[in-house]
């Protein structure tokens, strides 16, 4: 479990109880499924936030993924946030209520709960970043190298199991991976996909990252100039508002089969990397603020991610630009 000073984040047990709660406090807002099972076993799962969420009404439908590096377990608690944010205020705000009354949000608070159990199993901190799948010389896959979009193109990953950036033995070989594929696939209606935007959360150094990864150039296949300024002018847009450096994602560093570069490829979906709070520190530590941290730490993304919410019908609007 975690230790003395991390208490305030939720474990496996407690997350999972914590999203039962939801559907029990707000069961005409919130639906609860899982989109299938870890590599050990555990749920994977998937939050709707919408009325009359047991309908699939034909309104934009916007992602946000959390936990895909173990350590990262920050993470967690911003999705945790998005979930009670658009719920518990859902009476007595009105934007809140208008986003949710227009829009599905999906909320995956951990796509690798092995990797977040283990991480604390020991009740000190492991550092650990990967899924807990064994490949032929070690454990661990990196669930952001194995994205099916230019997988191992560009040596943004690496081939040798050790590696904390493992990509893999295929794309999508690590089963959460495949499960959150297969979830964003099945949002494809009358040959539609429904998602228009997604963020997927990370930790740290206080970032907001957009496609592409695997390349240096703002422009390659399928991201023309016109589609590389609005991932610029929203992302400098909600940057603004949470204080976060805006980049495109090879800035930082070359990554393949990142999951921003797929979601965007494959579906066409607006996607982006948050890392989150603190924006530098000394080896690993900056993976573990303590829990006091948590509230401003979330709480700080909340105009940045209603941004995005409001743009999610048309994410080109930001530029002025018609869908
Ligand atoms: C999304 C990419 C560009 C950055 C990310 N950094 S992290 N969260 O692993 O430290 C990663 O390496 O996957
Ligand atoms: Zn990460």
């Amino acid at each position: 479990d975690f230790p003395s000073g991390y208490t305030g984040y939720h474990n496996f047990a407690e997350m999972t109880a914590e999203l039962n709660q939801a559907v029990a406090d707000h069961p005409n807002l919130v639906s609860l499924r899982s989109i299938g099972k870890s590599y050990q076993g555990r749920d994977l799962w998937a939050v709707k936030i919408s009325d009359n969420p047991s309908v699939d009404e034909s309104e934009p439908e916007a992602l946000f993924t959390c936990n895909q590096h173990a350590r990262e377990h920050l993470t967690v608690e911003m999705c945790l946030h998005i979930i009670k944010r658009y719920t518990d205020n859902y009476a007595s705000n009105s934007a809140i209520k208008s986003t949710v009354d227009s829009r599905e949000i999906w909320v995956i608070p951990s796509v690798n709960p092995d990797g977040a159990e283990y991480d604390i199993a020991t009740g000190s901190f492991r550092a650990w970043r990967k899924n807990r799948q064994p490949n032929s010389t070690a454990t661990g896959t990196d669930p952001n190298r194995n994205w099916g979009y230019q997988w191992g193109c560009c040596g943004g990953s690496s081939g040798s199991g050790s590696s904390d950036t493992y990509r893999g033995t295929a794309a999508f070989s690590a089963p959460e991976v495949a499960r959150v594929r297969d979830f964003t696939n099945s949002r494809v209606v009358g040959g539609v996909q429904q998602i228009k935007s997604h963020i997927d959360w990370h930790t740290f150094s206080e970032l907001i990252l957009w496609p592409y990864g695997y390349t240096y150039n703002d422009t390659a296949a399928g991201l023309d100039a016109t589609q590389a300024n609005v991932f610029q002018t929203m992302g400098r847009r909600m940057a603004s508002l949470n204080g976060y450096t805006p980049q495109q994602a090879s800035d930082l560093y070359i990554t393949d089969g990142s999951v921003d570069d797929w979601m965007w490829a494959a579906h066409k979906i607006w996607s982006y990397t948050f890392e989150m709070y603190p924006r530098s520190a000394s080896g690993t530590s900056g993976f573990y603020p303590r829990d006091t941290l948590i509230a401003a730490q979330t709480s700080r993304n909340d105009t940045a991610v209603q941004l995005l919410l409001d743009y999610t019908d048309c994410v080109p609007r930001i530029t002025g630009r018609t869908c």
